[in-house]
C-alpha cells in the first residue's frame, strides 16, 4: 500500500513517518515542501496523478502559536484552505478512496461548553486571535465530508489539542507555548538570568498531548474499518477529538517546565500579551469509544522534548 504522508519534515509528519514505517507493506511516499508546494494546484494535480497514493495523510499546513496567528492572518488562512483544497480534491480526481486530515481544537467556539464534544462545532464566535486558521481548519473537514456524501469516498478527519515534542518548532515568537518556554527556561538557566517572562495571564487552561500519541491516534483512526467509524460518526458531524481528556493552567505549565529544565529564578506574567481562548478542554470520549486513549503523562512527555530540544540544538537542527 502507497501512502503519501504531506508535511513528513513537520512534527506530527516525522511522527507518522516514524510509525508507519514500522508496519509491513506501506509504501511511505513523501515529498519535500522545495520538491512539491501544496498551495500550488497544477503541481499537486501532476503529482497526484503520477503517484497515485492508495492512502493520502494531510499533516502539511501553515501552523504557528498564538503571536504567529495573530500576526500573519492572511497566510493562515489562504494557504491553509490552497492546501487543503488542491491535496483534497486532487486525491479525489486520482482515486485515492481513503484520506486522513488533521484540523485544530481551535475550530470549536471561543465559550463551548467545557469538555467541547465535536457537536461543538459551528455552535458559536470563534477565538479571534486564530480564527482565519480556524476557518481553513473548518472548511477541511467540511471538504472531506463533501467529497464522501457525493462520491462515496472514505476522507475522515482528527482534530488534535495543542500538542508537543521531537520536530516541534522552537522559534521564539511563532511557536507554540510548549517549545517557546522549554527554549525560553533553557536560555534563561544558561545565561543565570533572573526571571523568565510568560505571555499573558497564566489563567488560561490547555490540554497537552505528546506528538507519539498523535501519531497513534491517527494511524488508529486511519485503520479503523468503515463500519466501526460510520457508527461512532456522523455524514455531516465526522471529525474525530484526539487529546487526553485533562488540562493545566498556563502558570502550571510554566511551573512543571521550569521544573524539567531545571530552571530556578522567578516567573513573570506579562498581561499585555494575549491569553487567547480562556479553556478549550477536548472531549475524548469518541475515540475512548473506538479503543484509544493517550499513553503519554505531561511531565514524561516534557522531558522527552527538552532531551530532543537539547540533542537537536547542539546538532544546529531544531528549528529555531
Ligand atoms: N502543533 C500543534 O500544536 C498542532 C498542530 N495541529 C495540526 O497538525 C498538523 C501538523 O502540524 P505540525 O506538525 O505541528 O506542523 P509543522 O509546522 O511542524 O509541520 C507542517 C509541515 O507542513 C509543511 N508545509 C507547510 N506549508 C507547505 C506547503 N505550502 N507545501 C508543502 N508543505 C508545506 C511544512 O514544511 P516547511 O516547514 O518546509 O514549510 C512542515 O513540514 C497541521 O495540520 C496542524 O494544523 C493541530 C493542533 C495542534
Ligand atoms: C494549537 C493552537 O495554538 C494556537 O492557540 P493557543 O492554544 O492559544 O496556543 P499557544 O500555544 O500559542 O498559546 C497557549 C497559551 O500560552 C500562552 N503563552 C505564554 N507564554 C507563551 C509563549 O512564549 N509563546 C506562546 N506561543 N504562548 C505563550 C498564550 O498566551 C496562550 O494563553 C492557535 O493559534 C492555533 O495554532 C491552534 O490551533
Amino acid at each position: 500500500m502507497k501512502v503519501y504522508v504531506a508535511g513528513h519534515r513537520g512534527m506530527v509528519g516525522s511522527a507518522i513517518v516514524r510509525q508507519l514505517s514500522q508496519q509491513k507493506n506501506i509504501q511511505i511516499l513523501t515529498r519535500t515542501h522545495k520538491e512539491l508546494d501544496l498551495t500550488q494546484q497544477q503541481a499537486v494535480a501532476e503529482f497526484m496523478a503520477t503517484e497515485k497514493p492508495d492512502v493520502v495523510i494531510l499533516a502539511a499546513a501553515k501552523v504557528g502559536g498564538i503571536h504567529a496567528n495573530n500576526t500573519y492572518p492572511a497566510e493562515f488562512i489562504y494557504e491553509n484552505l490552497m492546501m487543503e483544497c488542491n491535496v483534497i480534491h486532487q486525491a479525489f480526481a486520482a482515486g485515492v478512496k481513503r484520506l486522513l486530515f488533521l484540523g485544530s481544537s481551535c475550530i470549536y467556539p471561543k465559550f463551548a461548553p467545557q469538555p467541547m464534544t465535536e457537536a461543538a462545532l459551528l455552535t458559536g464566535v470563534l477565538e479571534a486571535t486564530n480564527e482565519p486558521y480556524a476557518v481553513a481548519k473548518i472548511a477541511g473537514i467540511k471538504l472531506c465530508e463533501s467529497y464522501n456524501r457525493q462520491y462515496g469516498v472514505d476522507y475522515r478527519s482528527v482534530m488534535p489539542t495543542n500538542l508537543y515534542g521531537p520536530n516541534d518548532n522552537f522559534h521564539p515568537d511563532n511557536s507554540h507555548v510548549v517549545p517557546a518556554l522549554i527554549r525560553r527556561f533553557h536560555e534563561a538557566k544558561l545565561a543565570q538570568a533572573p526571571e523568565v517572562v510568560i505571555w499573558g495571564t497564566g489563567t488560561p487552561m490547555r490540554e497537552f498531548l505528546h506528538v507519539d500519541d498523535m501519531a497513534s491516534a491517527s494511524l488508529f483512526v486511519l485503520n479503523l474499518d468503515v463500519a466501526t467509524y460510520q457508527a461512532n460518526t456522523q455524514p455531516m458531524l465526522s471529525h474525530i477529538n484526539v487529546g487526553t481528556g485533562t488540562d493545566i493552567t498556563i502558570r502550571d505549565l510554566a511551573l512543571t517546565i521550569a521544573k524539567v529544565t531545571e530552571y530556578q529564578g522567578n516567573i513573570i506574567f506579562d498581561s499585555t500579551k494575549p491569553d487567547g481562548t480562556p479553556r478549550k478542554l477536548m472531549d475524548v470520549s469518541r475515540l475512548a469509544n473506538m479503543g484509544w486513549t493517550a499513553t503519554i503523562a505531561l511531565e514524561q512527555g516534557l522531558r522527552d522534548a527538552y532531551r530532543w530540544f537539547i540533542e537537536h540544538v547542539s546538532q544546529g537542527e531544531a528549528r529555531l
